[in-house]
């Protein structure tokens, strides 16, 4: 990515929870941004070379990963995160001008947003029935038109201060008033994000096959190392029943000697591991470090090694 990106996607469109992660990154106001109408439009543009680089939703506190996003980083041209995002997510009940609670028989939204507001639904729209968004934004956006399929949707509450075709029925209907998601903004690999001491960094691995305890050894490559885990996933290859690769969050970027080495450890267990990358935490909070597990350590044992190695060389080992 070019040190200022000039062009940034997102999944749209505006008024997404997506967007308002964008706008968190210093130059995203004064650049292009082009919303997309899903997550594998807005990475295909970044691999195109349409966009430099794509915001996205990963993870939520209350629904667990996008699975939309990772498996679209999982396969295909490889791609980076340079960045996570975190917004604090609050959600309103919108409608077309006129239209009362008791009136709404179908709702759309984002399938994250429909999960965080289930039970709420379930206790003031009894029955009511899910409509597929592609996002919050597009769901609300669609009951302008006039042939929406819905009479309601849920969405970002900026969405309905900006269109006054709509109307906000209820406010923070999430189940859960704390629920954060996690947004990643997404580049062609490139220079990585230098390390800051509070890094994460994100690797998928297939999980080798026929290979009792394979899981138990890619966990070892961390445990052993003290890397801490803050997220593993499982998902579906798509190749065929039972073949599965494992996304996982990392505690550490791969210039830390103890995260490189666990990453090497990986590719021997599971060649076909993807190095996803290594960028700042959003949070900026950073693990302690075991001194065992130090780059110091690290570099301490490979130099006792080499000397070692040397010594053979000039024939100074006992016989
Ligand atoms: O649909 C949106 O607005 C998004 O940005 C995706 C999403 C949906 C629900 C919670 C967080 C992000």
């Amino acid at each position: 990515m070019p040190a200022t990106p000039v062009t940034y996607t997102f999944l749209g469109p505006e008024g997404t929870f997506t967007e308002a992660a964008l706008m968190q990154v210093p130059d995203a106001a004064q650049a292009t941004r082009i919303p997309a109408s899903n997550v594998n439009a807005a990475l295909d543009m970044v691999r195109d070379g349409f966009a430099d680089a794509a915001m996205v939703p990963i993870e939520n506190s209350v629904e667990g990963g996008v699975t939309a996003t990772l498996d679209a980083i999982a396969g295909g041209q490889e791609l980076r995160i340079i960045r996570e995002v975190l917004v604090p997510i609050s959600f309103v009940l919108v409608a077309r001008s006129g239209v009362e609670l008791e009136d709404i028989r179908r709702i759309s939204t984002h399938g994250h947003a429909w999960a965080q507001c289930r039970l709420w639904v379930e206790a003031n729209i009894p029955g009511a029935e899910y409509v597929a968004g592609s996002s919050t934004a597009a769901a609300a956006m669609g009951l302008l038109g006039g042939d929406a399929h819905y009479d309601a949707a849920i969405c970002a509450p900026i969405v309905a201060q900006e269109q006054p075709g709509l109307s906000v029925l209820a406010e923070n209907i999430g189940d859960n008033p704390g629920a954060v998601t996690r947004f990643i903004l997404v580049s062609r690999p490139g220079t990585l994000p230098e390390r800051t001491g509070a890094d994460k960094t994100t690797v998928v691995v297939p999980l080798p096959e026929d290979r009792p305890g394979a899981l138990m050894e890619i966990l070892d490559q961390f445990a052993t190392r003290g890397v801490n885990l803050s997220r593993i996933e499982s998902r579906p290859t798509g190749q065929y029943l039972g073949h599965y690769f494992f996304s996982i969050d990392a505690d550490g970027h791969i210039a830390d000697a103890r995260v490189a080495d666990a990453l090497a450890g990986l590719h021997r267990i599971s060649p076909a591991t993807r190095f996803l990358g290594s960028y700042g935490r959003a949070d900026a909070q950073s693990s302690s470090v075991a001194q065992h597990t130090s780059d110091e350590a690290f570099r301490a044992a490979h130099e006792w090694v080499g000397q070692i190695l040397q010594g053979n060389e000039r024939g100074l080992t006992m016989p």
